[in-house]
């Protein structure tokens, strides 16, 4: 059923633009490739046997030109395509549909070869051109309107190279239609090429591009694609390249097409690194021209007709000679003619001669860039690097807490300094030192008994906290770098604070109220940040470091900016995170971690003040309740990053500890949170077993929200009842009067049916079941159930009073026989702990004598020991103070 729904939505619509460059269609349906080639294959051949046949001779028509002058007029939403040997010689095909006499009305900041085209055309062809300022659209009504005009042909190029000016091609379009209707209204894309705008589709009659630039991407061919979907129009184009012999040749139409298929892959990047590049160069107070900064003039229009700002930009210095020197002191900003190649950026700086000869206003000053797939910061580095060596710029107050780039101006005159909020779109920020040198916090994993997956669309929930804990170590370090340390997932990777994405800091999580209270409980993680440092900054690809890396370094940075009151003032750090507890397992890894490294931020960055800890080393229930929740907000955050949509009762367990009922807020009713007290004498022992079948709580919390969307006839019952089951358990956990024996038979039942539920909920597993088998069989007759996201992951046994310890050792070496790990536990323990870390002994060696090396636990020993050996490394710190 799922399978012919989604077959049917895809026959319905039509593939999105960065499917339809990478999938080349056959335009043939009738001609199959013999060996069903993926690959286009390059018909290098002048000449075609017979007479009658589909081709006959390569200047009219050739296979591999035919593939992708087909793959051209489907990305570009055209009824006709047509591929010749240059962006100039595209032109030269359209110019040809004039006659001697036309007329044509062209923008005054038209790309020099054009102008040069125009040039000939007038001297050669008698056509005249009326140059025009193309950014106002009524500019061209009197030359439309007047009948002594044989305006034939308007030639629009938007933005214009190098200036970026925006002409309104729709708006002139229509102009054109409504006054002179028989004219031709020609469209040069080649700035955006057929992803980022497309001409016909705004009412344009002809687009061409300059194939060398975006469509190919890698500057190792010469090509020009022309696009129209008027039949006649395409007739006198296909007999003029045929004519002269100018179509595109097999090889070139076969590396053309293979450039294709990553269009949107490259402008994306590249133009992300020139937004970035932009912004540097604006905050800097140069003059630049960029349709991607809200300043641009034309960036309305520009944002209607196109769909991103493009990979070209250009600035004005102010200084011809300043310009010459900054453009020969970049050294990985190539100078180049052209643009569109991926991996090479380059600027070249407007040719005086060109101008002057075509009348053009334009600035002597002006450098263009064109940006490549770089890394943006290395981009950005080597333009700051040329900035200052030209002069440009100088470096003050290089002692403060920020670093400060000044413009210099060109006259000597005095310049304001500016304030770099950012450099390339990422804070150019200085590296302080954390309010405490070293810092460990401690959180528990959890147990779910009831409720699990239905919690997270508002049933009740009853968990309680486990034995086995998170680490989190923080130490200053004096480098400028943020470290995050994984040893249990072998990941290691330490970042440039200056280097991180600042400029994507979200606002709503950098006020001084969500300091005080955290972020908001529906606040969602922004969603391109998290892609930026997945992509870009975290360089692993296992799911669990992406995933752990990516809500350390969110947290990090939000919190860095929140106190700078959005200018970040980052602490270099390392953070070290260890785990007593299964990852992945079900029992709250991800919590734990999410709890022990939003705490160690919080109290490192003196967020939060150091709880005083009682002489006992171990002051219990020691933190406010505001601090704890302004952890579990953080942490709630943090959760959000790894799991996607978490119900909130995880980090809450491991926030506070102990036992509770949790319902979650959902659509206008309030969540609710129960302590649930523990009962003197009445503790109830628990048997964890884990599988150790891998899974990932995202994909399981989104398969049962899929199938509650999809089927919910089946699956809201399986939540009412949870919800009975839920209730039950919470009555017979509080009631001090109802018998012993009667209550653990209860809650066993409960297990059992809340288990059927969750295998209901597609979320079993065979292991799961074997567990289940083992402890339900002879002698032990014990109930157990899936506990947290299943699919694997651990079951949770319900151990009655009369249980022996020795029937559970026989029953936990009957279950490590089968593959499986054990863990005994209580529910209920402590919540989130911190400790300030005295240095190690090396370090007191050298500054004390050693008079303190009994008491410090060796820094070393946290990254190598594991299981309970590492808990009891780290509960050997004294001064812990807890939830
Ligand atoms: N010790 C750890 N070190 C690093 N990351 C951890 C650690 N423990 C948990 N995590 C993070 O939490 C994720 C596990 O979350 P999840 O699949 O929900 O399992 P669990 O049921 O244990 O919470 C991991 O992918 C990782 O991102
Ligand atoms: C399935 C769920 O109820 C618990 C997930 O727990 P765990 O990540 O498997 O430890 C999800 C949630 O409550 O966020």
């Amino acid at each position: 059923m799922q399978l012919t729904l989604l077959a049917t939505r895809t026959a319905a619509r039509p593939y999105r633009f960065a499917t339809q460059c990478a999938t080349v269609d056959n335009p043939d349906p009738q001609h199959k490739d013999q060996y069903g080639s993926s690959s286009v294959p390059i018909y290098q051949t002048a000449t075609f046997k017979g007479m009658g046949g589909a081709y006959d001779y390569t200047r009219s028509g050739n296979p591999t030109r035919s593939h992708l002058e087909h793959h051209i007029a489907k990305i570009s939403n055209a009824r006709h395509a047509f591929a010749v040997t240059s962006g100039m010689g595209a032109l030269d095909v359209i110019f040809r549909l004039l006659k001697p006499g036309d007329e044509i009305i062209a923008g005054n900041d038209l790309y020099g070869g054009s102008n040069r085209l125009i040039g000939y055309l007038k001297t050669h062809g008698g056509i005249t051109t009326h140059h025009v300022d193309t950014t106002d659209p009524s500019t061209l009504v009197p030359l439309l309107q007047d009948p002594s005009r044989k305006v034939a042909m308007v030639l629009l190029e938007s933005p214009t190279n190098p200036l970026l000016q925006i002409a309104d091609l729709e708006t002139i379009a229509r102009l054109v239609r409504t006054h002179r209707p028989e004219a031709l209204v020609v469209v040069d894309n080649t700035m955006m090429s057929p992803y980022l705008c497309r001409p016909l589709e705004l009412g344009c009659d002809v687009v061409y591009d300059s194939g060398t630039k975006y469509l190919s991407g890698h500057h190792d061919l010469m090509a020009g694609v022309i696009t129209c979907d008027r039949d006649d129009v395409a007739k006198g184009i296909a007999f003029t390249i045929n004519s002269i012999g100018n179509g595109l040749s097999p090889f070139d139409a076969f590396l053309l097409l293979r450039g294709v298929k990553t269009l949107s892959l490259r402008i994306d990047k590249q133009q992300a690194n020139s937004v970035l590049i932009a912004q540097y160069l604006d905050q800097l107070g140069f003059k630049v021209n960029y349709p991607g900064l809200p300043s641009h003039r034309g960036k309305a229009v520009h944002d209607r007709i196109a769909s991103g700002p493009g990979a070209v930009l250009s600035f004005e210095t102010g200084d011809v000679a300043m310009s010459e020197r900054i453009v020969g002191s970049a050294r990985l900003w190539g100078i180049s003619v052209s643009f569109g190649c991926i991996n090479f950026s380059h600027v070249s700086r407007t040719k005086l001669s060109c101008f002057k000869f075509y009348k053009r206003n334009l600035p002597e000053d002006l450098i263009r860039l064109c940006v490549g797939i770089e890394d943006p910061q290395d981009l950005v580095d080597d333009l700051e690097a040329a900035l200052l060596e030209a002069g440009a710029v100088r470096v003050v107050d290089e002692a403060g807490a920020r670093a400060t780039l000044e413009r210099v101006r060109p006259d000597g005159g005095d310049m304001k300094a500016v304030e770099l909020k950012s450099v390339g779109g990422q804070e150019r920020v200085k590296a302080g030192r954390p309010a405490l040198e070293r810092v460990m916090t401690s959180a528990p994993g959890k147990v779910i008994l009831f409720g699990e997956h239905a919690v997270v669309h508002g049933v009740t929930a009853i968990a309680g906290a486990i034995d086995l804990r998170c680490y989190c170590l923080a130490e200053a370090r004096s480098d400028g770098q943020i470290s995050l340390d994984l040893p249990d997932l072998g990941y290691s990777q330490s970042w440039d604070l200056s280097t991180l994405p600042w400029h994507l800091v979200d606002p709503a999580l950098t006020s001084s109220s969500c300091l005080k209270t955290g972020p908001k409980p529906d606040q969602a993680p922004s969603t391109e940040l998290l892609t930026l440092l997945a992509n870009q900054f975290v360089h692993q690809d296992q799911l669990k470091a992406v995933q752990a890396a990516q809500a350390f370094l969110y947290l990090y940075m939000h919190l860095a900016a929140a106190q700078g009151a959005g200018a970040p003032r980052p602490a270099a750090q390392s953070f070290t995170v260890r785990s007593g507890l299964p990852i992945s397992a079900g029992l709250g890894s991800s919590a734990a971690f999410s709890v022990a490294v939003s705490s160690a931020l919080l109290y490192s960055h003196g967020v939060l003040p150091l709880p005083s800890s009682s002489s006992s080393g171990d002051a219990k229930g020691g933190i406010d309740r505001a601090h704890a929740d302004l952890v579990n907000a953080h942490a709630f955050l943090a959760e959000k990053v790894i799991h996607g949509t978490p119900s909130g009762i995880d980090n809450t367990v491991a926030t506070l500890g102990g036992a509770v009922a949790f319902r979650r807020a959902v659509k206008g009713r309030e969540g609710r949170l129960d302590v649930i007290e523990p009962q003197e004498g009445r503790g109830i022992r628990f048997l964890l077993t884990d599988t150790k079948v891998a899974r990932d709580t995202k994909t399981l919390v989104a398969g049962v929200a899929r199938r509650k969307l999809e089927e919910p006839d089946t699956i809201n019952p399986l939540f009412d009842s949870i919800q009975r089951i839920s209730d039950s358990a919470h009555s017979l956990l509080t009631s001090s009067t109802v018998d012993r024996a009667a209550q653990l038979a209860e809650l066993a039942q409960l297990v059992d049916q809340n288990h059927a539920h969750l295998v209901s909920l597609g979320v079993g597993h065979a292991a799961l079941e074997a567990v289940r088998s083992t402890t339900r069989g002879e002698p032990w007759g014990l109930a157990t159930k899936l506990t947290g996201a299943g699919g694997g992951g651990c079951a949770v046994t319900v151990v009655p009073d009369d249980f022996s310890d020795d029937s559970l050792a026989s029953l936990r070496s009957a279950l490590a026989s089968s593959g499986f790990e054990t863990y005994s536990t209580t529910v209920g323990g402590r919540g989130f702990g911190v400790v300030a870390v005295p240095p190690s002994s090396a370090e007191v060696d050298e500054a004390e004598g050693g008079a303190e090396r009994s008491k410090v636990p060796e820094r070393r020993r946290f990254d190598e020991c594991a299981g309970e050996e590492l808990a009891r490394w780290a509960e050997g710190v004294e001064g812990w103070v807890r939830a």
